[in-house]
């Protein structure tokens, strides 16, 4: 279908000896928020990892808008279309806020403006462009790296754990955010998320996993009546 971003085909992907994703097959589509539910250690982040090239997979495809992405390196992902929020953040501490969302652009030629945009959609970094991303809230910094991630103008973003640490108003305003980003300005979103609520809020599909495995889908209405919130505890 036309409007499905990115197909993921078998992925497999091993930490020496141990199999951590045991042959994940999904899709994501333009305009839509897909959460991907599990408990501690199932393979989330490595699920994120692996689709931007930062560990290596064992065996599978990625199909970013058409093109075989697999065997790419990550800034040529970045090039395809990827946008990566990487757990914890990872802001540069010493660089100011506008160097680390330059840094979003590090995939382009040089001379590429930031979007607009992101002032945009995070006013704080416009206020706050000349301070050191050390000297930011958490819930800040997590907004100039959703920015950052958001500089090359990705057709799929990928968020990891974006709520961690973060205090409830700011996560209410990122979850605005990333709806918006979805349904208004027609990204692909892949959501890691631990917090049922919050993912639950924001899911037009949902995935969830145990072991390395896709053992539950759907749509995000039906995530209640599927008993999500059970499985996740179990
Ligand atoms: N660099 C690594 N080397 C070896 N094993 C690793 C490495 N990183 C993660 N693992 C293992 O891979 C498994 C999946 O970890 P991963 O971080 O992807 O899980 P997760 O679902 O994202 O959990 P969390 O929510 O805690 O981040 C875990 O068993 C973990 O111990």
């Amino acid at each position: 279908m036309a409007d499905e971003v990115l197909k993921v085909e078998g992925l497999q992907q091993h930490y020496g000896g141990s199999h951590i994703l045991r042959g994940l097959d999904f899709t994501l589509k333009a305009g839509e928020v897909t959460v991907v539910l599990g408990r501690n250690g199932v393979g989330k982040t490595t699920l994120l990892k692996s689709l931007m090239g930062v560990v290596p997979v064992t065996s599978g495809r990625i199909e970013l808008g058409g093109v075989d992405v697999t065997k790419l390196k990550s800034h040529e992902r970045v090039r395809a279309g990827f946008g990566y929020v990487p757990q914890g953040r990872e802001i540069f501490g010493r660089l100011s806020v506008m160097e680390n969302l330059e840094m979003g652009l590090a995939s382009k030629p040089a001379s590429t403006p930031l979007p607009g945009e992101i002032f945009e959609l995070f006013p704080v970094l416009k206020q706050m462009q000349g301070r050191r991303g050390g000297d930011l809230s958490g819930g800040q910094q997590q907004q100039l790296a959703i920015g950052r991630a958001l500089a090359a103008g990705p057709k799929v973003l990928l968020l990891d754990e974006p709520t961690e640490g973060i205090q409830p108003n700011v996560i209410k305003d990122i979850g605005k955010v990333i709806k918006h980003l979805a349904h208004d300005k027609g990204l692909a979103v892949l959501l890691v998320e631990q917090f049922y609520d919050f993912a639950a809020e924001l899911a037009d599909q949902y995935l969830l996993m145990q072991r390395g495995e896709i053992v539950a889908r759907g749509r995000g209405a039906d995530m209640e009546l599927d008993g999500v919130r059970e499985k996740l505890a179990l």
